[in-house]
């Protein structure tokens, strides 16, 4: 079955909702954006959340010391990283690492090879923003994806659209923040929606 990261929890709200419905893993993002959370606000919420639920910090070309800082103290699972991090850098973690990959043609693909890491995300490439944009990336083009090491889709996935990418990519998680929040904030019907369509 395709897993599903909820990503970008912000509230112990969202806390509640994600305990309800039990993605696979869950997002907190340190990097800048309208969505980034302090280390201490992000351990409190890690400490309601139900165990199985596995916890992915989202970076953005940080300095080493300051993401093994967070990523010890908040006890993450697995470092996401949207910016220019090369292998070296990913090499410098215990932790499990995500690297993501903005695509803008198939030929971008070409750049996963030059990573030996334990999954790579792939989201849309957009000018001047390293993720959280909610813009749709187009699969169509993109199929079959390389299998060398799990794929997490990611960039603009909502309930309407996510069916057809995971029988277009069938990648192994599908990774979703804007698609699932209404006025700003994360939505409970939504994220259900969102986690059915996949199950389902
Ligand atoms: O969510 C953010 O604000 C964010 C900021 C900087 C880097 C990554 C970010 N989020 C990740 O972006 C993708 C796509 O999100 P969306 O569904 O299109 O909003 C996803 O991997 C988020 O984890």
């Amino acid at each position: 079955m395709t897993a599903v990261k909820i990503c970008g929890l912000t509230k112990k709200e969202d806390i509640s909702y994600v305990n309800q419905l039990r993605p696979d893993y869950v997002g907190f993002v340190f990097a800048e954006s309208k969505r980034k959370i302090t280390k201490e606000k992000a351990k409190s919420l890690i400490q309601g959340l139900e165990k199985q639920i596995k916890t992915v910090g989202v970076f953005v070309n940080a300095p080493i010391k300051e993401v093994k800082e967070i990523a010890a103290y908040c006890d993450l699972d697995i470092l996401q990283l949207h910016g220019e991090e090369d292998q070296a850098y990913i090499n410098a973690f215990s932790q499990k690492v995500w690297k993501s990959f903005r695509i803008k043609n198939p030929d971008d693909l070409s750049q996963l090879q030059q990573y030996d890491t334990e999954g790579y995300l792939l989201d849309t490439y957009v000018e001047g923003e390293y993720g959280g944009t909610g813009k749709t990336l187009d699969w169509t083009g993109i199929a079959p994806l390389p299998q060398k090491r799990p794929i997490i889709l990611a960039g603009g996935l909502t309930s309407e659209n996510v069916e057809e990418a995971v029988k277009t990519l069938r990648p192994y998680a599908v990774d979703v923040s804007s698609g699932v929040e209404r006025d700003g904030y994360k939505d409970y019907r939504k994220i259900e929606k969102f986690i059915r369509t996949v199950r389902g």
